[in-house]
């Protein structure tokens, strides 16, 4: 394939940070914290977009969701314990194994691969949902990588994107707060150039045949010690979308 996503430095820094996927306080502590909030989101979009039944154990089963950049599967595993068909695909070949081995510890079945969104869409492959969570500020062709996890969505389905926003405040507290000052995230994970705004995921969005539903900002409470959904785009967002039926 003549074009790719995959941007070899960012690979190589995820792979070296492999290891510390399921570590708590480890290097990925901020997406640890950050999972409820963003999993009951996800987990009530699709219960009242899906008309599912919120009485029975599983009620995402039958739902086929694929996670681009899936990393460790902090997403994919509880997804699979709400009963969807999950599908997990990272760029980075020891993210997948770390995930593979953990999967398989809790006793979970999860499709793990090694590929990419545009890999999936040549081979003709489409979700009921797509995740997009934390990759778009990490890949090389962002128009590419958007259209490929648009592509991905078959008719009636959702696509959640999740990433920063391009503001002076996001550069203050998600890359000098965080990296910097608070150290929960390694120096150089993030480069503030390659956030992208609302508007621009939007368009990204709606060139490729989905709708925008809404966007819903994520804002940390120091004092509660956790993150909470908020109107306040301005620093860490999801947007989530549909290809209508
Ligand atoms: C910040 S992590 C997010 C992990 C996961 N989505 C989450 O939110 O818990 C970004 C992930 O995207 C992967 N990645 C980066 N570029 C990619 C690409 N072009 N295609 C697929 N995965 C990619 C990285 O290896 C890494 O695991
Ligand atoms: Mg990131």
């Amino acid at each position: 394939m003549s074009e790719t996503t995959i941007n070899d430095a960012e690979i190589a820094k995820f792979t070296a940070m492999a290891e510390e996927w399921w570590n708590p306080k480890g290097k990925f502590k901020p997406l640890h914290k950050f999972n409820p909030v963003r999993l009951s989101y996800i987990r009530d979009n699709l219960i009242s977009h899906f008309a599912r039944d919120t009485t029975v154990m599983r009620p995402l089963e039958g739902l086929k969701i694929v996670d681009i950049g899936c990393g460790g599967g902090l997403l994919c595993e509880p997804l699979t314990r709400l009963g969807a068909t999950v599908t997990g695909v990272d760029a980075a070949e020891r993210n997948i194994t770390i995930a593979k081995i953990h999967a398989e510890k809790s006793g979970l079945d999860i499709d793990y691969r090694v590929t990419t969104s545009e890999a999936l869409v040549a081979a003709g492959e489409k979700f009921d949902v797509v995740l997009n969570m934390e990759v778009v500020e990490h890949v090389d062709n962002v128009p590419l990588y958007m259209k490929s996890c648009a592509d991905l969505v078959a008719p009636g389905g959702l696509m959640f994107t999740a990433t920063l926003n391009r503001t002076a405040r996001a550069y203050a507290l998600a890359v000098v707060g965080a990296e910097y000052v608070l150290r929960w995230l390694p120096k150089g994970t993030h480069d503030w150039r390659k956030f992208l705004t609302p508007d621009e995921i939007h368009s990204l969005i709606t060139r490729n045949g989905l709708k925008v539903i809404e966007d819903k900002g994520v804002v940390f409470h120091p004092i509660a010690d956790e993150w909470k959904l908020s109107d306040d785009t301005g620093i860490n967002y999801m947007v989530l979308a549909n290809r209508p039926a």
